[in-house]
């Protein structure tokens, strides 16, 4: 990467304003999956061990500028300094007199952790008074969220403007990698797209189209494929105004000689929880008032076949609401044999990776990205904005 790394830069009694993604799964106010915050360990530990003062910043869920309560950062705190074998401060606010004294307060070696970003409405819109809130804070800048590296906010690229900025070493590692698969793809090269943010993805399939050789799709993303080949879906997740792009995609995967694989199979059920009532019908005939939460066996078998005959395989997005058992299925098997295959494989995506660490096939797998909508675009070409706000070597 020609970007400067953190290992350029001397923090020693430094404040070090660094961006980590800890956008973990939550239960109950437990963090329930602690992958995110483990890959940002080397940099935050290098950082202490080097005696930098360091401020952490991060966004958890999507609270539109608003404080809300569940998304309050303590879980992650907690988690992070049981880790770390070391006090987190945690701040309540994002910036203001309470951070102001909390990195007064901070020595050499010691960590703070502002309060959810994304509480600030600033955050999202990139918003300079906020960027000057954080540069004010810190002598240097260090980016390791690369799980948000393709979002343009005030703490992964407008502060990045403002102070001497570098790479963290997960952001360092995650490029490396997906570069260098990239590079030249083995073949057949398969990507898998699933999961429910339809409308991040579905821009990511056409980009797609025109380097793989298979195409799967499954999770809530299939249904808007499922209607946009004529089937009725019930109240299964639906983005009516993508439909015709779903239309033009798989006419275009046709054009292109992609095989472009659906689910031919569907596990439903009559309401969004692990008690509903569940049967497995054929894609094209789900009843209205039901939703399709997972691909169903034959559709598995199919997807199964195609992964262990592929040489580069790129997974992103569950199969199926997998965190309910009755519909978990459908993702296990992905995973299964995305383990099993010869090729070289990578999973891409938050609850991709809370996947296979539930199925416990992670070590399994040759990289665990720890960015979905990240990998897929830096995958598609994009420049992501947290990577090219950072300085040059
Ligand atoms: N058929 C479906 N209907 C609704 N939600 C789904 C369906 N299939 C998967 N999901 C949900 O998608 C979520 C993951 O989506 P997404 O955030 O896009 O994936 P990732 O984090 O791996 O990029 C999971 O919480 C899962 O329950
Ligand atoms: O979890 C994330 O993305 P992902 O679900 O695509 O892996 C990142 O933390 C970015 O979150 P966002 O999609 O709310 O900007």
């Amino acid at each position: 990467m020609n970007k400067k790394s953190l290992k350029d830069i001397d923090v020693k009694g430094k404040k070090v304003f660094c961006r980590v993604d800890f956008n973990v799964p939550m239960k109950d106010q437990m963090v329930t999956d602690d992958t995110r915050i483990k890959a940002a360990l080397p940099t935050i530990s290098y950082l202490l061990d080097h005696g930098a003062k360091v401020i952490l910043a991060t966004h958890l869920g999507r609270p539109k500028g608003k404080v809300v309560e569940e998304l309050r950062l303590d879980p992650v705190a907690n988690r992070l300094a049981e880790l770390l074998h070391k006090q987190v401060v945690k701040t309540n606010t994002v910036y203001g007199p309470e951070v102001d004294e909390a990195i007064a307060n901070l020595k050499d070696g010691e960590v703070v952790l502002l309060e959810n970003v994304r509480f600030e409405s600033g955050e999202e819109k990139n918003d300079p008074s906020l960027v000057l809130a954080f540069a004010n804070m810190a002598d240097i800048y260090v980016n390791d969220a690369f799980g948000t590296a393709h979002r343009a906010h005030a703490s992964t690229a407008g502060v990045a403007e403002k102070l001497p900025a570098a790479a963290g070493f997960l952001m360092e590692k995650e490029i490396e990698v997906l570069s260098r698969a990239l590079h030249n793809p083995e073949r057949p090269f398969t990507a898998i797209i699933g999961g429910s943010k339809v409308k991040d993805k579905i821009n990511v399939i056409e980009n797609f189209l025109e380097i793989v050789d298979h195409l799967i799709i499954g999770g809530g993303l299939a249904c808007t494929f499922l209607k946009a080949k004529g089937y009725e879906i019930g109240n299964s997740l639906l983005e009516e105004d993508k439909i015709d792009l779903a239309k033009s995609f798989m006419k275009k995967a046709e054009e292109k000689g992609v095989q472009f694989h659906i689910q031919e199979d569907a596990v439903i059920a009559d309401a969004f929880s692990k008690d509903a009532n569940s049967k497995v019908v054929a894609a094209s005939e789900i009843p209205a008032e039901w939703m399709c939460l997972d691909i169903g066996p034959k559709t598995a078998e199919t997807y199964r076949d195609v992964i262990l005959n592929s040489k580069l395989v790129v997974w992103n997005g569950p199969m199926g609401v997998f965190e309910m058992e009755p519909f978990a299925a459908g993702t296990k098997a992905v995973a299964q044999a995305i383990a099993e295959t010869d090729g070289y494989t990578i999973i891409g995506g938050g609850d991709s990776a809370a996947a296979v660490e539930k199925f416990q096939l992670a070590d399994k797998m040759n990289h665990v990205s720890t960015g979905g909508g990240a990998s897929l675009e830096f995958m598609e070409g994009k420049v992501l904005p947290g990577v090219s706000a950072l300085d040059d070597k």
